[in-house]
This record gives structure tokens, sequence and C-alpha cells, in this order.
């Protein structure tokens, strides 16, 4: 049994256009994933396609113009309204993307200090903050006073320090240095040697790979692709989808290849294959129905012609 599972994920959003006519958003369709404990999950993809909007369904954060439908499951139990309330910060702990998630009438210290469940709260908080270079006088702070890279160390002392055992962390490392992030990496790969689960949203694909144990590839509102690891490595060969592919060739060290066209609009979905529109290999078939996540090497799928 996988620790955090989501079946068939969709979530769409009602937008009212200037004539006042309601038009739906999908901004996630269809999404299958599962999280195992001891594991890191990197979930990639380009901006705008639908990766914090699962961070926040899973912990039941999304905002209210939202429709969900799908199931969620933590620890094989379905995860319900009550018991996402009941789990969030505790045994499941996001790593928000924004630093507006920080308390702005509370010290920084004490809001870190509200997540430690077990043992010594101002230990665990002073333990936290030294590992990830903040001095001891920023515990006394207010968010106002830190810069981007503080605030974002102390959102993720704040999960760091909460013994959850999903750890979801949304784009944690931007704006921090080089010696804080490999920090965090390292941090979030001792909670998976203790068996903890860690979905690491980001877009820093090499630095996922250092510490991922499988990647997962998003695109338009679902995963593509969920692969090795290790099936990162030369010009992509054992990448399953086309999209994938094109995003590994399009890092610098990959020939930096760009991916024509642009990822589809929410309100303006193809109808069959969300990347066919852009892809090399697309034919007649590829737009008559969405494809199904399918096994393939050893990875999952969402591609007819993926061998
Ligand atoms: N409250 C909302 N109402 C309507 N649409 C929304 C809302 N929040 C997000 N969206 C839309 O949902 C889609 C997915 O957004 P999301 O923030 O999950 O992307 P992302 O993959 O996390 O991008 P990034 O890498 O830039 O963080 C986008 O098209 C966004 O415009
Ligand atoms: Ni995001």
């Amino acid at each position: 049994m996988s620790i955090l599972e989501v079946k068939n994920l969709s979530v769409s959003f009602k937008q009212y256009t200037a004539g006042l006519k309601q038009i739906q958003h999908n901004v996630i369709s269809s999404l299958n994933v599962n999280l195992e404990a001891g594991e890191i999950l990197a979930v990639v993809g380009a901006s705008g396609s639908g990766k914090s909007i699962l961070a926040h369904a899973i912990l039941g954060i999304l905002p209210s113009n939202a429709s969900v439908s799908g199931v969620i499951t933590f620890e094989g139990e379905e995860l319900t309204q009550a018991r996402q309330q009941a789990v969030r910060g505790k045994q499941i702990a996001l790593v928000p993307q924004s630093v507006n998630f920080l308390d702005p009438l509370m010290r920084v210290g004490s809001q870190v200090r509200t997540s430690v469940r077990k043992g010594k709260a101002v230990e665990a908080q002073r333990a936290v903050f030294k590992r990830l270079h903040l001095r001891q006088e920023v515990e006394h702070m207010y968010p106002f006073q830190l810069s981007g890279g503080m605030a974002r160390r102390t959102l993720l002392s704040t999960a760091m320090v909460s013994g959850a055992k999903v750890m979801i962390a949304d784009e944690p490392t931007p704006g921090l240095d080089p010696v804080v992030m490999k920090e965090a990496l390292d941090h979030f790969r001792e909670f998976a040697n203790q068996g903890c689960a860690v979905m690491l949203i980001t877009h820093d694909i090499d630095s996922a790979l250092q510490i991922a144990d499988k990647i997962a590839v998003f695109y338009a509102g679902t995963i593509v692709e969920i692969a090795r690891a290790e099936d990162f490595i030369g010009q992509g060969e054992a990448i399953r989808h086309p999209y994938s592919k094109a995003l590994w060739r399009a890092l610098p060290q990959n020939n930096f290849i760009p991916i024509m066209g642009s990822q589809p609009h929410p309100g303006a979905l193809p109808l069959g294959c969300l990347f066919a529109p852009r892809c090399e290999m697309a034919t007649p078939e590829c737009q008559e129905d969405q494809p199904e996540m399918r096994n393939l090497r050893d990875g999952m799928v969402r591609c007819i012609h993926a061998t």
C-alpha cells in the first residue's frame, strides 16, 4: 500500500468572462499518482501546469471556487475534508510555494515551534535554524523583517520540525544560496530514508535528479509520465513521453532545444491527448481520446505511441 494515493483527481475553477458568461477551467484532469514511504517523488513541468493545485488538493486548501472530484487516500483511508484538516501540518506537511503562508503577526521562532509535536520545541526550532543557516536572533523577528531567502528557510523549518509522514515541498529552493539549498535537499533525503514520503515540486530538474527516486512529469493539468530518476540520462532515450523528452532536451546541458508551441490554456484543452497539438509523433488517433496512463518499462506513460 502506498502511503498517499491520488486516484482520478480532477480540479476545475468556474470563471466569469467579461460578458458574465461562465466558463470552466480544468486545471487538473484524471490525475493518478502514489507516494511511497521512503521515496522522494519529484514533480516537474511547465509553469501553470497544475503542480501547486495538486499540492493544495491533497492538503484540502483549494479556494472555495474550486470543484474537486476523485479520491485521495492517506494510509489506506480516504482523506475527507475533516481528515485533511486533522492531518494538515501534522502527518502531512506542506512547504508552500509562497512566503505569504507565514503568519505576519507572529514571531518566526514561535511559528516554527508551534509545529513541533515531539520533544522540546525550542531546541527543535534552534537546531533546524542552525542547519539552515538562520542566525539565532532571527527567531525573534516578524516575517516582514526577513529577506526572501530567510522567509523560505522559515517555511522549510516549519515543515521539517513537524515530524510528518508525508512532506509536500512546493518549489522550496528558489532564492536559497547553494549551501542552504544542499542542506534542504539533503534534509529531504534523510526524511525519506527515515521512512517519510516526499513530494518535491520543482523547476530545478538537475537538483531533483540528485535526490529523487522517481520523477513525475506534469503537462496541462495531468501527469504524462512517471519515471525512475535514472531514466533521465544522455539524450533521453529511456524517457517515455514525448513531452518529458522535450523537457529534458530543452535543458541547457542537453542542447537547449526549445519546445515549439505552448501549453494549452485550461479553458480550452484539446479533446484527445493534451500534448498532441505540439507533438511530432501525433497521429489522427491521438486527437480522439485522452490516452490512459499505462505501465511501460517499469514506469508509467500517457501516450499511445511511447515505446
Ligand atoms: N484560484 C484560482 N482560480 C482560477 N484558476 C486558478 C486559480 N489558482 C490557479 N489557477 C490556475 O490553475 C492552473 C495551475 O496553476 P498552478 O499554480 O497549480 O500551476 P503550477 O504548475 O504550480 O505553476 P508554477 O510552476 O508557476 O508554480 C493555472 O492555469 C492557474 O492560472
Ligand atoms: Ni506552483
